[in-house]
């Protein structure tokens, strides 16, 4: 019985539950977190006990089922009010951490081309659209595509103290990129140092708002230049987007081969433009079938989703506001809302925790569940 059970006990058996329910190894409270778990039985009648959980990452699509699935797992708590937050734990690197931000996310591809960009801007609103605080840094200093596909290639980033640069802010997600600086053909032409340098400026002059998750759409490629790139920007992950054909998974490789080398865990992959599916619902697979399958598993790692060869995708991107935001409802957007779950899931559980010192708002930030049961009428 949920009830008889001891405090410690009773929060064991909900973070299970919750972990069950997302079918991840487990996910924990803070030690010290303020746990009030009474029994029903002691509340004045027509009061409710009201159950606080915050999760760490963003689910907001889920929240329903998930309170569903406790209560049915958990019969004793079928008459409580279930609150459920988010408290999206700080894991980006320690080294010269980015104020306010607490998760960065690379998003890479070896090869160039198969939808890195599209996938990075798609993933931002996912991601918002799950609960989370989202910004995008477009790190492709050679061909930067973010601020087409945000809509606003024209755009500026404003600058009070002509030191530091405010970032876009595009319904809600805040961006910065080089092509909002410089025009395209000037930052094609730079060379190593110059481009770490402009990136460096990118990440550290940009006054971001308090953020969940930083994209950052990294160049594509595995040279020395994109070693030093991805070691420039403090990543808590990396996503590997790939399309199906071995000429692509055989640099995807390279690419988690690179990210292994710098320590950095590779939540997953994406596979892009993995299918056609003609209007009578039948699947082709021009780029041929399973090759990020192998990949994911000769790596420990594991495939996050696959997207489809699709016109929604490729209209809306190029177009200026990505298919998630032009077509919610669409499949394609729940394919990418499912991805986002996944990696916010991933990083919520799996990387490990830190609190930074630097930046107080960011500091917030704890790993896994909190649970709190409050009295509430
Ligand atoms: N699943 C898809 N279906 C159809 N078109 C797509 C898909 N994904 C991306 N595209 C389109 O393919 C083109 C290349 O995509 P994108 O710019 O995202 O690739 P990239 O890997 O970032 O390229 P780069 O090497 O320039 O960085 C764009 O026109 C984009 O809209």
């Amino acid at each position: 019985m949920f009830f008889s059970k001891n405090k410690r006990e009773r929060i064991q058996d909900i973070e299970q539950a919750i972990a069950d329910y997302y079918a991840v190894d487990r996910v924990y409270t803070k030690t010290d977190a303020i746990v009030v778990l009474a029994d029903p039985a002691k509340y004045a009648v027509g009061k409710k006990q009201t159950i606080e959980i915050s999760l760490g990452f963003t689910v907001k699509s889920t929240l329903e089922a998930l309170k569903n699935a406790l209560q049915q797992k958990l019969p004793n708590i079928v008459n409580c009010n279930i609150d459920i937050s988010f408290n999206v734990p700080i894991t980006q690197a320690k080294v010269a951490p980015i104020p306010n931000v607490k998760n960065v996310i690379a998003v890479s591809s070896g090869k160039g081309g198969v939808g890195k960009s599209a996938t990075s801007v798609n993933l931002a609103y996912a991601l918002q659209k799950e609960g989370a605080r989202v910004g995008i840094l477009d790190a492709d200093i050679y061909g930067p595509s973010v601020p087409i596909m945000l809509g606003n290639p024209q755009a500026h980033p404003d600058s009070k103290d002509n030191r530091t640069m405010y970032p876009l802010m595009v319904e809600g997600i805040a961006a910065n990129s080089i092509g909002y600086l410089v025009d395209g053909e000037s930052a094609s032409i730079w060379r190593g140092p110059m481009a770490t340098k402009a990136l460096k400026q990118l990440i550290y002059e940009t006054k971001w708002p308090l953020l969940d998750y930083l994209i950052v759409d990294l160049p594509p490629g595995t040279g020395d230049i994109h070693l030093t790139l991805s070691q420039q920007v403090p990543l808590s992950a990396a996503v590997i987007v790939t399309t199906p054909q071995t000429i692509a998974t055989a640099d995807a490789k390279k690419g988690i081969a690179m990210f292994e080398k710098l320590a950095i865990p590779v939540l997953g992959i994406v596979e892009n433009m993995s299918y056609f599916e003609c209007k009578c619902g039948e699947k082709s697979y021009p780029f041929s079938q399973g090759g990020s399958v192998l990949l994911a598993e000769q790596h420990g790692t594991e495939v996050l989703g696959e997207l489809p060869l699709s016109n929604d995708i490729r209209e809306h991107a190029d177009n200026g506001k990505p298919v998630v935001n032009a077509l919610p409802d669409s499949n394609v957007t729940a394919i990418y809302q499912s991805i986002a779950r996944k990696v916010s899931i991933k990083v919520g559980t799996t990387l490990q925790p830190h609190q930074l010192t630097r930046d107080k708002t960011a500091a917030e930030g704890k790993n896994g569940v909190n649970i709190q049961v409050v009295n509430k009428s």
